[in-house]
C-alpha cells in the first residue's frame, strides 16, 4: 500500500534546478552536440544543400564511405578489468614531432565554401589543441596565411601534382619556406571521382544563383550573409574557377602521375613525406622500400574510386608488412574517438579526420571545430579508460576484433570448402549449432584474441578465403 501526501513546495523546489539560459546561441547550439553526428545534423540545417552535399557526399553509390563507417561500427572491444586508468595520456609522437591526440585534421578543398572561417578556423583550433593541421592544394587560405594563423603549431601540406608541374613545384617550395614540416602527396586522384550529388545539385565554384539556390537560401541567411560579405572565394594555388568541382579537378589533375613524380617531389621537399591514398599491401611495401616516411591508408573518404578497399580493414596487413619501418596512418569514415582508439590498437600511428572537422566547421566556425576536437578527445579518453589502458602505447591488437560483414568470395571450390563454417561441438554456455570461422594459416595477434572469443575477425576470414590483395 502506497502512502500518499500532498506535494510539498519545499521538496518540489529542491528538484527544480533552474539553469541560467545561455544567451550565446552558437555556444548553446554547440554544447548540445554530443557526437559528431549531432554536429552533422546542425551543419545540415545551417548550410545550403549544395555545399553540404559536396562535403557529406562521396563518389558514385557512396558504398566506400558507408562500408568504411560500418567497419568502425563493427569493432568489438575487449577491455581488461580491475586495471585502473584514472588518468590517461593521449599524446603521441608522429613524424618526429608531437601531437596531443592521435589524430589531426585532413586536407580538404574549397573549405571556405562550407563556412566562411574555413582553413583559418581549422588551423587555429588544431594549434590550440596541439594537433597537426593539413592544408590542401585546393585550400581557400594561402600557405602563408595558415602559417600566420598557426605559427607555433604543426602545419602539414597536401600536394596534388597537376598537369602544369611548375604550379605544384612552386607550392612545394612555398610550403617548405613557410615551415610546414610534412608533405602529403595524394595519389588516389588521377581523375576526379563521380560525385553525383554535385552533378544533381548543379554545384559549381563559385555557386551560381538560381531560383533553387534562392529558395534554399531562405532558411540559411547567415551562410549567405557570410558568403556575400567576406572576401571572394579564391584558391591558394589554382587560378582557374568556373565549372563543377569534378570539371575543375579534372582540369587540374594529371592521369599520368607516377613514381617519377615522387622522385622529383622528394628532391624538392626537405621535410617528411607521406603518401596519401595507399590502398594495397604491395604498393605500401614498394613505397617504404623507396624510403617514404609515412603511408596514409585512405580512399579519400570514398570520394574517388567507389567500392575501394576499406582502409581500416587494410590496416593490420599493412602494419604487419611495413609497420616497423614507417609511420602508418589511416583515414576515411572516422566519426567517433573510439574509431581512432581501435585504429591505434591495430597498429596505426595516427589518424586524420576530414568530414568530422567540416561538420564542426559548418555547425559553428572555429568554435565548432573546437567542439569537434573536444568530442573526439572525450570519446578517446573514455574508451581508453574503459579498456583499462593509460597510454596509447598500451593499446594492442588484442583489444580489438574487426567483425566481418562482407567477405571475399572464395576463388576455388577447395577454398570454399575450407572456409565454409563447420559445425562444432558447443562449448559450455554456447548455443547448439553455433559455428565459428576456421583459419588455414597461422594466426596473427589480433586474430588469435578474436577467434578465442568466437568471433569472425576480418583478417581471419579473408586469409582463410585466400582474399589477400587482389
Ligand atoms: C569536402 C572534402 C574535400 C576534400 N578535399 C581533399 C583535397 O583537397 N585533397 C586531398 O588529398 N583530400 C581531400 N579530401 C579527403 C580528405 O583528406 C580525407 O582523406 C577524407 O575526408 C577522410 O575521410 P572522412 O571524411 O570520412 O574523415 C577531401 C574530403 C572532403 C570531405
Amino acid at each position: 500500500m502506497v502512502t500518499r501526501q500532498l506535494p510539498r513546495p519545499a521538496e518540489v523546489f529542491e528538484l527544480m534546478k533552474l539553469r541560467k539560459p545561455d544567451l550565446n546561441s552558437r555556444r548553446r547550439r554547440l554544447s548540445a552536440a554530443l557526437t559528431i553526428d549531432d554536429l552533422r545534423t546542425i551543419a545540415r540545417r545551417r548550410t545550403p544543400a549544395a555545399a553540404f552535399d559536396y562535403t557529406d557526399g562521396a563518389a558514385e553509390g557512396e558504398l566506400s564511405l558507408r562500408r568504411a563507417r560500418q567497419a568502425f561500427e563493427d569493432v568489438e572491444f575487449h577491455p581488461d578489468v580491475l586495471r585502473p586508468a584514472e588518468v590517461v595520456d593521449t599524446s603521441t609522437q608522429i613524424l618526429d614531432g608531437s601531437s596531443a591526440l592521435p589524430f589531426g585534421i585532413a586536407p580538404t578543398g574549397f573549405t571556405r565554401l562550407m563556412q566562411t572561417e574555413g582553413e583559418i578556423a581549422g588551423a587555429t583550433a588544431a594549434g590550440t589543441a596541439g594537433i597537426p593541421f593539413t592544408l590542401s592544394t585546393l585550400g581557400t587560405a594561402s600557405i602563408e596565411d595558415v602559417r600566420s594563423a598557426n605559427p607555433t603549431g604543426r602545419n602539414w601540406f597536401q600536394l596534388y601534382v597537376m598537369r602544369d608541374r611548375e604550379i605544384s613545384y612552386e607550392l612545394t617550395r612555398r610550403a617548405a619556406d613557410a615551415g610546414f614540416d610534412t608533405l602529403f602527396f595524394t595519389v588516389d586522384t588521377p581523375v576526379a571521382g563521380a560525385r553525383l550529388r554535385d552533378r544533381r545539385n548543379g554545384f559549381s565554384i563559385p555557386p551560381q544563383i538560381s531560383l533553387k539556390t534562392i529558395a534554399n537560401a531562405i532558411p540559411r541567411p547567415w551562410w549567405w550573409f557570410d558568403f556575400l560579405t567576406t572576401p571572394k572565394l579564391e584558391f591558394a594555388s589554382l587560378t582557374s574557377t568556373g565549372g563543377t568541382v569534378g570539371e575543375l579537378l579534372d582540369a587540374a589533375m594529371d592521369p599520368t602521375i607516377s613514381y617519377d613524380d615522387l622522385a622529383v617531389i622528394r628532391e624538392l621537399w626537405p621535410g617528411k613525406i607521406v603518401i596519401k591514398g595507399v590502398q594495397n599491401v604491395p604498393d605500401a611495401v614498394r613505397l617504404v622500400d623507396l624510403g617514404v616516411d609515412g603511408i596514409l591508408l585512405s580512399n579519400h573518404g570514398g570520394r574517388q574510386l567507389d567500392r575501394a578497399p576499406v582502409p581500416f580493414h587494410l590496416l593490420p596487413k599493412v602494419v604487419r608488412e611495413v609497420g616497423d619501418d614507417t609511420a602508418i596512418m589511416v583515414d576515411t569514415g572516422i566519426m567517433n574517438g573510439a574509431d581512432i582508439v581501435a585504429s591505434v590498437a591495430l597498429g596505426a600511428d595516427f589518424a586524420l579526420v576530414g568530414r568530422a572537422y567540416l561538420y564542426g566547421l559548418m555547425a559553428g566556425g572555429r568554435a565548432g571545430v573546437d567542439r569537434m576536437i573536444e568530442i573526439l578527445r572525450g570519446e578517446i579518453v573514455r574508451t581508453m579508460k574503459l579498456l583499462g589502458v593509460q597510454s596509447l602505447g598500451e593499446l594492442e591488437p588484442r583489444h580489438v576484433t574487426q567483425l566481418a560483414r562482407l567477405v571475399p568470395v572464395p576463388e576455388s571450390a577447395e577454398e570454399a570448402a575450407e572456409t565454409a563454417p563447420r559445425p562444432e561441438l558447443p562449448r559450455e554456455g554456447e548455443a547448439k549449432g553455433t559455428t565459428r570461422a576456421t583459419r588455414s594459416r597461422p594466426k596473427s595477434r589480433a586474430a588469435t584474441s578474436a577467434s578465442t572469443r568466437g568471433a569472425a575477425p576480418v583478417e581471419a576470414v579473408e586469409e582463410s578465403a585466400g582474399g589477400g590483395d587482389r
